[in-house]
């Protein structure tokens, strides 16, 4: 066996709790998607994988008004549950996993957010985590402020944090006595009556939950931008990243979170960076080599299918354009992001670029053997990890849906291979989601 570092493993639920199964043949397995069953019977896979948490992805709107339609259709933008009331079920149906559904500081008052995320603590025996997400866009569902731009949002997220923060620590140690003999249960001199007035919310204290044994819930956040990292870096235990997997880069995101910690007073140690891959794990590297080249040369129903996902993402209908004719540039409304725009793309000019360029490169496979994409063997993805290891990497984050066919397709014979080499460990510790992220 290698001397290979151990990984830290999380499951991403990429498209939310939502239709799972919708537009693939494994619908015909008939799980109703809005009940439990089918999220437990695959959180107890990934807590046997080894797996730290499954993290759940959320928007709580279903865009504008004008597109929604192009949202809902495919069911590529919704509809979605909200995961943070899925999680008890999950945690019921497990022992040791963390579960972290996705939270918008819009959509909760920081008392209710405390009261609510420490109850879920306590149940689940320390196990939640929150992913901290800044969508603004769906701020007219929750009053009627202005919508925030891009860093306020931020600042907005880190006063709602810290509000939250403080509220979890407005016992001080000792203030819950519970003495029988005495009757005293809480000495209530030791509950802060904090009063937060800030730039965005105002709220008093103290919090009418008790203190946790194990740790707050851990929080997880996912933005790259300058001010993403810097969030992380002051905020986060664990940062969902996404860059292109070579050395340099891999190296430089880290740095910059590490940075940003420090900053802040914090240690690089306290926050694991997982990157984000969604493999494609195939049988031999014959089978690999075909399904990449099939992926060079995509029918026009595969492009016309990536042109129905991308019109719900970009909220602009791409679907009724013609192949074979540049995009007009003014299709996309001010409120599409840029990186949106640019995912589809890429470098090339959109003025002389033909429609079927962009989605034939969205369409394009790699192999992992030569680093050029995600398909591969399970050999060949533990060679991929293996290396993000030797750069100083903490874990990854896979990415698919949390149906058993995919969990079974992706892990069945990954997760021996992760095993062997000793990336991979064997078994979750049983004290919360903290003590397995500090366990290496
Ligand atoms: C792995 C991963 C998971 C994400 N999950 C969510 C999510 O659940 N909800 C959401 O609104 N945005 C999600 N995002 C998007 C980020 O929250 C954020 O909007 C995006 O990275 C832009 O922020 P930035 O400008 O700081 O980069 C995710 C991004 C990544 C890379």
């Amino acid at each position: 066996m290698s001397g290979a570092r151990l990984q830290h493993f999380g499951w991403f639920l990429a498209r939310g709790f939502g239709p799972h199964g919708w537009g693939h043949p494994y619908l015909d397995w008939d799980w109703d998607w809005t009940r439990p069953d089918l999220y437990q019977q695959s959180a107890r896979e990934l807590e046997q994988a080894g797996f730290d948490f499954v993290l759940i992805e959320d928007a709580p709107s279903l865009g504008s008004p004008q597109t929604i339609d192009l949202r809902v259709r495919h069911a590529f933008g919704g509809p979605k549950h909200d995961p943070l009331l899925l999680a008890p079920y999950l945690f019921q149906a497990t022992r040791a996993l963390g579960v972290i559904p996705t939270v918008n500081p819009a959509a909760y008052l920081p008392y209710t957010a405390a009261r609510q995320f420490a109850t879920l603590q306590h149940l689940s025996g320390d196990r939640l985590g929150l992913n901290v997400v800044t969508d603004t866009a769906s701020a007219r569902h929750f009053g009627d402020a202005p919508q925030l731009g891009h860093d306020a949002a931020y600042d907005r997220a880190e006063e709602w944090l810290a509000g939250i923060r403080a509220l979890w620590r407005s016992w001080d140690e000792g203030a819950l006595v519970r003495d029988a003999a005495s009757g005293v249960y809480v000495d209530g001199s030791r509950l802060h009556a904090t009063a937060h007035r800030g730039d965005y919310f105002a709220f008093d204290g103290p919090l009418n939950a008790v203190p946790f044994t194990a740790g707050e819930p851990v929080i997880a956040s996912p933005g790259g931008s300058g001010r993403g990292l810097g969030f992380a870096g002051a905020n986060s235990d664990i940062q969902l990243a996404l860059a292109p997997l070579h050395e340099k880069s891999v190296r430089e995101y880290r740095a910059k979170i590490h940075a940003a910690a420090i900053e802040r007073g914090r240690r690089p140690e306290d926050i694991k960076i997982l990157f984000a891959i969604q493999p494609v794990i195939v049988a031999s590297p014959e089978e690999a080599d075909r399904v990449v080249a099939a992926s060079l040369a995509p029918s026009d129903a595969t492009l016309r299918l990536i042109a129905q996902r991308q019109s719900s993402d970009l909220e602009t209908d791409l679907t009724a354009l013609d192949l074979d004719a540049p995009l007009d540039a003014g299709i996309f409304g001010d409120h599409v992001s840029h990186g949106s725009i640019r995912r589809l793309t890429g470098d090339r000019d959109v003025a002389t670029t033909p429609l079927r360029v962009h989605l034939t490169a969205l369409a394009r496979l790699g192999r992992l053997s030569d680093r050029s994409g995600f398909v591969g063997t399970a050999e060949e993805f533990a060679d991929l990890i293996e290396e993000l290891g030797e750069w100083g990497n903490d874990g990854v984050l896979l990415w698919g849906d949390l149906h058993p066919v995919t969990i079974h397709r992706t892990l069945d014979e990954l997760v021996p291979v992760l095993r062997r080499r000793g990336i991979l460990r064997r078994e979750l510790l049983g004290d919360g989601l903290h003590a397995n992220l500090r366990a290496f």
